[in-house]
């Protein structure tokens, strides 16, 4: 009953007010864990976790194509550097587990993180090296 009333009332405000339209869209982000108890809140949480990883992602990717830059400033034609990457991984996988991620989580996301910026930014430097 109560979801009902706090529905229309929402439906009320987003018809009215730019105030309550993002009151009643956005109230259940940024709920902390415990505050979540219905799928619906988890999985929203869960959407904006996700949004938040893939612009990290894309500002990581941002550096990954610099270093290729820098890469072929400096003669240097391949984008893999194999013990940079292990090192990465490492790092990674240490530190997921500090933060209570379960062993090898953050090793296997790293790995695949790693191999497919360091493809990506060799495919970039192809084609910067045909056009120079
Ligand atoms: O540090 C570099 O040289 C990079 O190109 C970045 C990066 C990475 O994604 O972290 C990508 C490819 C290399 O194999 C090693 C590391």
């Amino acid at each position: 009953m109560k979801k009902i009333s706090l529905s229309i009332v929402c439906l009320f405000f987003i018809q009215f007010s730019f105030i309550g339209n993002s009151y009643c869209l956005n109230h259940e982000k940024n709920k902390n864990v415990d505050e979540c108890q219905d799928l619906k809140c988890v999985r929203t949480n869960i959407d904006e976790i996700n949004k938040k990883i893939v612009l990290l992602l894309s500002e990581r990717m941002q550096y990954v194509i610099q270093a290729g830059n820098i890469k072929l400033k400096n003669n240097i034609a391949t984008a893999e550097d194999k013990l940079r990457a292990s090192q990465v991984i490492n790092q990674a996988e240490k530190f997921g587990i500090e933060n209570s991620l379960p062993p090898g989580f953050t090793k296997k996301v790293f790995e695949e993180i790693v191999k497919g910026s360091m493809l990506y930014e060799q495919k970039d430097m192809d084609k910067r090296k045909v056009k120079d």
